[in-house]
């Protein structure tokens, strides 16, 4: 099987499945965030005040489009369906599964989303972004799982069962 790369919103668990997965899996297990933050010698929230949102973004995608894995589980950032040559590399090394959580949902577990270095648009409330998004993550998806009521157990039993 080749790599696996998980899409969605902040907060839909990429980091904390992707390396539960990887370890049932007996694959490696990479978070983009971290890749980003390794290259830049700098913390996401850093980047993101430094740079600017667009300069995050084109950072974000010349990093996913670099990565090279083998029999990997890759969690990105949830920024990531904004850079074209991303997505493109990652649709060619892996399957793209999206972790899709409403927005009913999302918005109960996300805390202060300036904490976690959202990159929001000035003015852009959360229901924006999402709406903005879900177009992203589905178009770029292989495989949909939907979380809706499910705990962290059942979401990875059903990607799983899904592979
Ligand atoms: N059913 C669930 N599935 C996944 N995570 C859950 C679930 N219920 C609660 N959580 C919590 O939601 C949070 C998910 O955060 P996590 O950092 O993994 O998200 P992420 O998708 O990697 O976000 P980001 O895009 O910001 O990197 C964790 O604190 C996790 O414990
Ligand atoms: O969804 C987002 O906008 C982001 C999610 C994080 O994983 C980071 O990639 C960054 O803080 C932006
Ligand atoms: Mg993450």
């Amino acid at each position: 099987m080749k790599n696996i790369v998980l899409i969605g919103m902040p907060g839909v668990g990429k980091s904390t499945i992707g390396v539960i997965l990887a370890k049932e899996l007996g694959y490696q297990f990479v978070d983009a965030d971290l890749l980003i933050q390794e290259q830049e010698k700098r913390l996401l929230k850093e980047i993101i005040s430094e740079e600017g949102i667009e300069g995050f973004i084109a950072i974000e995608n010349q990093v996913n489009a670099s990565i090279e894995a083998d029999r990997t589980v890759i969690a990105t950032g949830g920024s990531v369906v904004y850079g074209k040559e991303a997505m493109e590399h990652l649709g060619e090394i892996a399957t793209v599964i999206y972790l899709k959580l409403s927005y009913k949902a999302l918005r109960k577990r996300l805390g202060n989303l300036k904490n976690r270095g959202v990159v929001l648009r000035d003015g852009q409330t959360l229901k924006d972004l999402y709406e903005e998004r879900v177009v992203l993550y589905e178009k770029y998806a292989d495989i949909t799982i939907d979380e809706e009521n499910k705990n962290l157990e059942e979401t990875l039993q059903s990607i799983i069962d899904t592979l």
